[in-house]
């Protein structure tokens, strides 16, 4: 499954220096696909723990027992007041979002830039406003598509008896809205028992703001935690979302200095080594400053808010194709050669399609690594499981 994250908020709010630092990639992982595709399209990786572990020989594809999984990652347009009536950047923003099957919302928690990203002294926006901001922009984006034609559209499925759910994903797949949202919208707003023609504006809209919640979960990066008081880093915390304070600029320092060579650091890690003795003094300094922000923070944040969007937000879990089940390769003897990420509950035969159409077709059964034991096509994979496949593909 290919997977998509969208990174938003408004200017200044440090969703550049976050992107550059979430697909700067580091010389030791610098064997991976390359990370920047253009300027605002990259490769981020999430992180999880090498099944090679479990086996006497490393795979050589992970860095110290951790595999690096790669994830794309959109640097969405900067976002203006009322993007959703086409101002500014805001179709472009709209555009891009489509792609994105989750959202980072890159939020300035130090409250020093207003609405529209001009600075301002610390702690005088409240970033809250950021939150409903964004989400009701989407949200406006999704019900000016939905509104257009709708009269005709609510008329035609009464008189032509088609089903509500069809005509509104229809109506709404450009926004990547799927049938599975539209119904779980409906029904968790309670629209789905109340007769179509009777909706009201303020009905349209909150299907739309459920549809959004439902198609595109967001995750709140708490940004520049680094000078954020403490108030405003509790305030978004107490919403009901997953908030993570980061300091996007600690950890872009942390990665270029690795990648040139003065630091060893892997991302989320809570610490770093100095490799290099005699650094300018500026340098120090800035590191040592940087030491002390982790040190609060636990981690600059940013690697913690790519895995908890794949993984909990997103729920996905990685699994390993192999060919040879006890030695964990495919036939040139490469160990553990992909990673593929996949929704919990997927079945084995949904990773044989994932794998190739034919050999989905053909699938005769799976095979778990570990135990060795014979799985059907209804198995639900784990996390972490190595699957082989057995097929009748040629
Ligand atoms: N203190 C602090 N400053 C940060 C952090 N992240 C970014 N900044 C600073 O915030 C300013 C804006 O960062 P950008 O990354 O350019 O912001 P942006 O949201 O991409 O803004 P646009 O490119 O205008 O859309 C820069 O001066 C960054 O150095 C952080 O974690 N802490």
């Amino acid at each position: 499954m290919s997977m998509t994250i969208g990174l938003a908020g408004k200017p200044n709010a440090g969703k550049s220096t976050f992107f550059k630092a979430a697909t700067l990639a580091d010389v030791e992982i610098a064997n991976y696909p390359f990370t920047t595709i253009n300027a605002n399209h990259g490769v981020t990786y999430v992180q999880v723990e090498c099944p090679c572990k479990d086996k006497e020989k490393t795979c050589g594809k992970c860095v110290g027992g951790i595999r690096f999984v790669p994830i794309d990652i959109i640097d969405v347009a900067g976002l203006v007041p009322d993007a959703c009536k086409g101002r500014g950047l805001g179709n472009t923003f709209l555009d891009e979002l489509r792609q994105a099957q989750a959202i980072i919302h890159v939020v300035d928690a130090s409250g020093g830039t207003d609405a529209e990203g001009n600075p301002v002294g610390i702690g005088d926006h409240n970033p809250l406003d950021d939150v409903i901001f964004l989400n009701r922009e989407i949200t406006m984006w999704l019900y000016g598509i939905l509104e257009r034609n709708w009269l005709k559209l609510a008329r035609k499925i009464q008189a032509e008896g088609l089903k509500l759910e069809v005509v509104i994903t229809e109506q709404l797949a450009g926004a990547g809205i799927r049938e599975s949202h539209v119904n779980a919208a409906l029904m968790e707003t309670g629209l789905a028992r109340v007769d179509h023609l009777k909706w009201s504006e303020e009905d349209m809209i909150r299907l739309c703001d459920a549809m959004r919640e439902i198609s595109k979960p967001l995750l709140i990066a708490a940004n520049k935690a680094d000078i954020a008081p403490g108030e405003n880093l509790n305030k978004l915390k107490e919403l009901d979302r997953i908030v993570v304070p980061t300091s996007a600029a600690a950890e872009l320092a942390l990665k270029s200095a690795a990648k040139n060579g003065i630091i060893r650091y892997t991302p989320g890690d809570r610490n770093f080594d100095v490799l290099s003795e005699d650094l300018p003094k500026a340098q120090k300094k800035g590191l040592e400053a940087i030491q002390k922000v982790i040190e609060r923070l636990g981690t600059t944040g940013v690697q913690e808010c790519i895995n908890r969007t794949v993984f909990e937000l997103l729920d996905l879990i990685v699994v390993y194709p192999v060919e040879d089940e006890g030695k964990w390769s495919d036939k040139n003897g490469n160990m553990l050669p992909d990673a593929y990420l996949m929704k919990r509950g997927s079945t084995c035969h949904e990773l044989a399609y994932q794998i190739h159409t034919e050999i989905g077709d053909r699938f005769l059964y799976a095979v778990d690594a570990r135990t060795r034991l014979r799985l059907g096509e209804k198995h639900e994979m784990k996390n972490g499981d190595v699957i082989k496949i057995v097929s009748t593909a040629k």
